[in-house]
């Protein structure tokens, strides 16, 4: 087995300044291996828009920013839907003494799969098809990654604060918060939250990192059967095909930015506690220091991990086989200081909350070879650790695991 890395994702801090009402004071937080950001205090939103249009924006509110300002926010999959930006200024609140996860385990939860594991087979079925059929042709369909949800509708309220806690209770991920604002379908706003294991792009001065990851095996409680799980993953083609191609792209789409660029530990076994990965750490110097790490984050995303290749069919294949819109879910989570250095992370194994519903999402990339029921077992592993942050069985969206509208 090749060596274990685990994720070194940076944090860091924030505040808010506002001029529309927000229902949560805290605007985006990010709690990870190496700290916390946390944007709360008086925030403005910056204006939402589209990827084109984003580098215009985020520069012009960066060129009036004090030093201590900074943005944070979330990047939607679609890259026509609108951002949410916040900028405020930098807090050093400190780390959280111990919050007591009060309201957790959710009391009198109802769990509804959208759709039902054997539908989303059924969907990756129908995406195998489609690679077979134009397996050679130019611009075939090679990757696609195809996501679920769980709906969870809870008798009290879901309590963001707690739950981000009990997320950052596994220190190889990076919990994170990011408020929404309202509109027509949630009047009281709405939070997305998760704990995410994918660095999407960190920038310190000169330096970037990124540490994508694909291919992934759920983790056993059993040690041997755990280990076991691992090294087939290691060696697994298929699940090497799949991370190539997001490796490849990353590394395509930083070039231009970049005078060095490399994958200087080659790729590796990643884990949190509910799964395992194959990751590749990427490292690079950038040619202009100022480059903002939003911009970079905005270029790179959606990258082959959570779309597919080609990206922009991948897409339009994603919208036409998912019933639920995927909104902020396998979009990008992150903040950028005055001087553009920040962290953006992959927003995955996370959920939407809306007062008592929170609306979970996992997917898995498939390639040709991909099994259709076991990226649905995939995908119900990946609900894990957010259905545990909530108090609710970790398997419940485990294949052949009926739960009140799963199965
Ligand atoms: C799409 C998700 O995860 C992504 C897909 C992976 C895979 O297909 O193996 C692995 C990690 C993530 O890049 C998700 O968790 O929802």
């Amino acid at each position: 087995m090749k060596t274990r890395c685990i994720m070194n994702i940076r944090l860091s801090e924030a505040p808010k300044k506002t001029a529309s009402p927000v229902p949560d004071p805290v605007l985006f937080g990010f709690d990870g291996p190496s700290g916390r950001i946390l944007g709360q205090g008086p925030a403005r939103r910056i204006a939402p828009g589209n990827a084109a249009t984003l580098e215009t924006r985020v520069t012009a509110a960066l060129a009036g920013a004090a030093p201590d300002e900074m943005i944070g926010g979330a990047l939607p999959f679609d890259r026509e839907a609108g951002d949410c930006l916040w900028q405020c200024r930098r807090s050093e609140a400190p780390a959280p003494g111990g919050i007591t996860p009060q309201g957790l385990p959710l009391p009198g939860w109802r769990l509804t799969a959208e759709p039902a594991a054997r539908d989303y087979a059924d969907a990756v079925a129908r995406a195998l098809d489609i690679m077979a059929e134009e397996a050679g042709s130019e611009d075939a369909l090679e990757k696609i990654v195809l996501a679920r949800t769980l709906l969870v509708e809870s008798a009290a309220p879901i309590p963001v604060e707690a739950l981000m806690a009990r997320l950052h209770a596994d220190r190889s991920v990076t919990a994170f918060r990011v408020a929404l604002p309202a509109g027509p379908d949630h009047p009281q706003g709405r939070a997305l939250i998760g704990a995410t294991p994918e660095l999407l792009i960190e920038k310190r001065g000169r330096r970037i990192a990124s540490h994508p990851l694909a291919g992934s095996a759920r983790r056993l409680s059993d040690p041997a059967a755990d280990r076991a799980a691992a090294e087939a993953l290691s060696g697994s083609a298929k699940d090497h095909r799949e991370h190539a191609l997001v490796v490849e792209s990353i590394l395509d789409t930083l070039a231009p930015f970049c005078r060095e660029l490399g994958c200087p530990e080659g790729t590796c076994i990643t884990s949190t506690r509910s799964m395992w990965h194959l990751g590749t750490r990427i490292e690079g110097r950038l040619k202009d220091e100022g480059t903002p790490s939003v911009v970079l984050a905005s270029a790179l995303h959606p990258t082959p991990a959570v779309c597919g290749v080609p990206m922009a069919r991948a897409a339009g294949f994603i919208k036409a086989l998912e019933p639920v819109a995927r909104d902020f879910y396998a979009g990008a989570v992150g903040w950028c200081d005055a001087s553009g250095d920040g962290a953006w992370h992959v927003a995955i194994r996370c959920a939407e909350i809306s007062g008592r519903r929170a609306r979970l999402y996992a997917g898995a990339g498939i390639v040709p070879g991909s099994d259709p029921m076991a990226e649905a077992a995939e995908t119900g592993a990946k609900f894990g650790a957010l259905l545990a942050a909530l108090g609710l069985p970790q398997d419940a969206a485990l294949q052949g695991v009926p739960c009140n509208g799963e199965t």
